[in-house]
Order: structure tokens, then C-alpha cells, then sequence
């Protein structure tokens, strides 16, 4: 196993494991050694070794195992890769005690895995009901969430959440677990991603322990399987899952599923899959508003407060943020965290300025491209008159106004010149496309109306 090859592995891990508990137990991580069948990896704390171990060491073991067969087990050692001590322990001192994870071979000699428990990944503590903010685009998820969560009479199973990257989904997911946990500690609750449940049955099979696992999953109340498009084209895999699904929804089990996209639009799914997924409630959480960024960076920023007591936030902050970054939500709250951090660093308010330093590459990333023709679609379209007439030599008032309006647009959101403008407006001087440009500006502020059009017409564009 070479460090390439774990820099490949470690892609498939933040594919099955998520990237926040990818960035919290996998990133640390340093493959240090690999002899005798044994791979040890560096890690910064005993703790962190230790979790890794019990909640990731047999998928890390089953994932080399795919690419290094050899490997019959792997280490958690808190000692670092250089041999320099770690923060706990002096040079001299020994090593701490690492964590074994047993290999296939081991474990045939301890009770059956699927006697036990599942070795899923864990469920994120900060992702509850209480910190998920609720807005337009995510409330009718949420609100299918909490009832899930109440865990009354099954109404729809399953609960299909769809919806792209970084939107809620897990967190959802995770929050419908930490409700009903707390609301009937006496169900079992079962939380995976379809990744696991994959390697949970290739494991049975190779093993030979399929009976534990029909059993296992047949006894959960509750089960949840996130990302379930991972196990397009999987045959083995779905037709495992189609069994279990129906096990569990013949005896009133509920189902929660999450995906990236309709159920009917994951390809290589199998139809009959597709038709279940469908037959309960399927919701999708919309890319974010500007009302839901500003809401999350507000509640966020009231948490970070408590981290960083004293550091002040300029007005407008968290409203620029929003209006600039409408990416996804993890998008938000790493710039947000990184903000927090740097001028805590530097003992500074978060000004605008500050935040245009600290961020500046975000900001650059997440700047929409939007094109001339875009705006001058949407601009027509809001006006209600025909493209032709717009880019065309009519100069009626009903044309004129939202030509300026898109001229303005096309200044303001895009980077070309005015004669570019001009070209692109049915070959007009660039002074034509100055003096629209000026008259918006003035308009703006006096006719309530152009104010409300243009702002409509520029969420409509960056979203
Ligand atoms: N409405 C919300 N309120 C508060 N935090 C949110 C909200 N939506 C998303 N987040 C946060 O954004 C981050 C990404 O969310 P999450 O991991 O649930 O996304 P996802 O839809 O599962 O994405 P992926 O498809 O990448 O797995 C998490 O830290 C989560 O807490």
C-alpha cells in the first residue's frame, strides 16, 4: 500500500463516510508504515485513534484490503510518523497503546460483528432539529423530517430527502436519529450510508454470515440509508437492499432515504427500486434563497459568538455573505468559521474589509458567471416583451426602459467593457450603454418599482 494508493482510498472513504466525518476523523490521519501485514497510521491524539478505530477501522481495513489484500490489520498509533513525540507523550516515552482493528482473520475467532452491533458511522452531535434553520427551500423536508422524527404511526414510507451537495440532508438525517433516540430510547434506530450497507453485506457474503444480516436488518425499527444513488448499478447491492426494503415495509418499519437527485433520475437503478422509493413521501430541500443563507450565517455566527466572546461583527457582514456566497451551506459556514478564526487571530471586528481579505478567494470562486444573454432572457422575460425587441432599434418606452435595466445588469454582473455591451445590444455606441447605465442608476433610488425589478431580476441570476 503505497501513500498514493491511501490518497486514492481516502477519496472512496469521503464518498462513503461524508465529508464532515471525513474532515474530522480521516483527514488526520497519516499512513506511517505497512509491514507484516499490519498498516499503522499516525494520529494526533489517543482519542481520535481510538474513535477511528471503533467507528471506521474495519471500513478502512475492508477498503486497503481492496487494493492490498495482504493487509490483515490495521493500527492507530498516537506516536507521530517522524518519530518526533505527539503532544502527550515525551520522546522517551513508549508508544501509546494503539487500536488494533482486527482483520477478517481475527475477527472469524470473535463473535460474528452482526452479533454485536453495526459499525456505522456515527451521528454528528451538532446536527439536531434545533440547529437546522428552516426557510422556503427546505421546508416541506424539514417539516416531513419532524414528523418522521415524532415517531407516531408510519403515514408514508418511505421518506424519500433529496437534493444537491451540502444542502441538509444528512443533517436532517442525523437530527430525525437524535429525536427519536431521545424520544423512545427503546426503538432501534438504524443510520447508514448506502455505502456501508454495501460493504456490511459484501462482508456477510464473504463471511458467510448473510442469515445475521437478513436478521439484522430486519430487526432495526427505524432505518436510514443516506446517499442511496451509491448503489446504482450495484446488482448484488440492490437486490439486497430491494429485500430489505420490503421486509421492513411489510411489517410497518419505517424508511428514510436521502439522494442527489429523484429517485426516478438516479441512472442504473433498478425500476422496481425506483417505483418503491416512490411510494411514500419524496421532498427535496431547493438550493438555498438569500433569506435562508442570512438566517443560517445568523445562527451560526451566534454560536461562533459564544466561541470567540468579545470579537464585535460589523453590520452588513453576515448580509454581504449572503448575498455573495450562494454556493452551498458548507460553503458558508467554512467561510464563516475561517472569518471567526482570523480575526480572533489578529484581535480585530469583523469589518467588511476584513472580511474581503480574509475570504477573498471564496468570494472569487463562488462568483456566478452570468452572461449577457442570460440577463437579456430574464430581463425580457420579466418585461414581458419579446428578446428581438429588446436588442432591437425600437426605441418605445416599453422597450427603452428594460433595455437600460438590462445594460445596467450586464455592467454590474458581468466583467465587459461598454462598447462589448453595446456590441451585444444590437451593435449600440458604448455612450448609449453609458447613459442607460446612469439612468438605472438614478432610477433606482427614486422609482420604488425599478428598485423591486432590479432586485427580483438579480436573485433570479445568481441563483
Ligand atoms: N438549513 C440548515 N441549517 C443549518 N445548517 C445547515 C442547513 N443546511 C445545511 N447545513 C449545514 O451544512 C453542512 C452540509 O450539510 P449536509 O452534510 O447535511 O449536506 P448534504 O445535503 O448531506 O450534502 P452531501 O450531498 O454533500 O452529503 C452541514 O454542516 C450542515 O449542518
Amino acid at each position: 500500500m503505497t501513500q498514493e494508493q491511501w490518497g486514492q482510498l481516502k477519496q472512496e472513504l469521503l464518498k462513503t463516510i461524508g465529508k464532515n466525518n471525513y474532515a474530522n476523523w480521516i483527514e488526520p490521519l497519516e499512513l506511517s508504515d505497512v509491514s507484516e501485514g499490519v498498516a499503522t497510521f499516525s494520529v494526533p491524539t489517543s482519542f481520535l485513534g481510538n474513535y477511528v478505530s471503533q467507528n471506521f477501522g474495519d471500513l478502512i481495513l475492508y477498503q486497503m484490503n481492496r487494493v492490498a489484500p495482504e493487509i490483515r490489520r490495521v493500527k492507530f498509533s498516537a506516536a507521530s510518523m517522524s518519530g518526533k513525540p505527539s503532544a502527550n507523550h515525551s520522546a522517551n516515552e513508549p508508544a501509546s497503546p494503539s487500536q488494533d482493528t482486527p482483520a477478517a482473520v481475527a475477527t472469524a475467532e470473535k463473535p460474528s460483528a452482526f452479533d454485536t452491533r453495526l459499525n456505522t458511522a456515527p451521528l454528528d452531535a451538532r446536527f439536531t432539529f434545533d440547529t437546522f434553520v428552516v426557510g422556503k427551500p427546505n421546508e416541506l423536508a424539514h417539516a416531513a423530517a419532524k414528523r418522521v422524527a415524532e415517531g407516531g404511526p408510519v403515514t408514508f414510507n418511505p421518506l424519500f430527502l433529496y437534493g444537491g451537495v451540502g444542502l441538509g440532508k444528512t443533517h436532517l438525517m442525523h437530527a430525525i436519529s437524535w429525536e427519536l433516540k431521545s424520544r423512545r430510547p427503546d426503538i432501534n434506530v438504524l443510520y447508514l450510508s448506502a455505502e456501508q450497507f454495501m460493504y456490511r453485506f459484501v462482508q456477510a457474503l464473504r463471511d458467510r454470515k448473510m442469515m445475521d444480516f437478513k436478521e439484522l436488518f430486519r430487526s432495526v425499527d427505524v432505518l436510514m440509508v443516506d446517499d442511496v444513488q451509491f448503489i446504482a448499478g450495484k446488482d448484488s447491492t440492490q437486490e439486497e437492499f430491494f429485500h430489505t426494503f420490503n421486509a421492513l415495509v411489510d411489517h410497518n418499519k419505517q424508511i428514510i432515504i436521502s439522494g442527489d437527485r429523484a429517485p426516478g433520475e438516479i441512472a442504473n437503478l433498478e425500476d422496481r427500486i425506483k417505483s418503491r422509493l416512490q411510494c411514500g413521501l419524496v421532498v427535496d430541500l431547493h438550493p438555498t434563497d438569500y433569506e435562508l443563507r442570512l438566517g443560517i450565517l445568523q445562527s451560526k455566527s451566534e454560536q461562533f459568538a459564544k466561541t470567540y466572546p468579545g470579537l464585535q461583527l460589523a453590520d452588513g457582514v453576515l448580509e454581504f455573505l449572503a448575498h455573495r456566497i450562494s454556493s452551498n451551506v458548507r460553503v458558508l459556514e467554512g467561510a464563516l468559521t475561517r472569518l471567526f478564526a482570523f480575526a480572533s487571530l489578529v484581535g480585530h471586528e469583523i469589518t467588511l474589509e476584513l472580511t474581503q481579505d480574509c475570504l477573498a478567494d471564496v468570494l472569487r470562486a463562488s462568483e456566478r458567471k452570468v452572461s449577457v444573454e442570460e440577463i437579456q432572457r430574464q430581463v425580457a422575460d420579466h418585461y414581458n416583451i419579446r428578446l428581438s425587441d429588446m436588442i432591437g432599434p425600437k426605441r418605445l418606452r416599453a422597450f427603452a426602459r428594460p433595455r437600460q435595466v438590462a445594460m445596467y445588469l450586464c455592467k454590474q454582473m458581468t466583467s465587459r467593457s461598454l462598447p462589448e455591451i453595446g456590441r451585444r445590444f444590437g451593435g449600440r455606441d458604448h455612450t448609449t450603454v453609458m447613459h442607460g447605465v446612469k439612468r438605472i442608476d438614478e432610477l433606482q433610488v427614486q422609482d420604488a418599482q425599478i428598485s423591486e425589478d432590479l432586485e427580483i431580476l438579480r436573485r433570479t441570476l445568481e441563483s
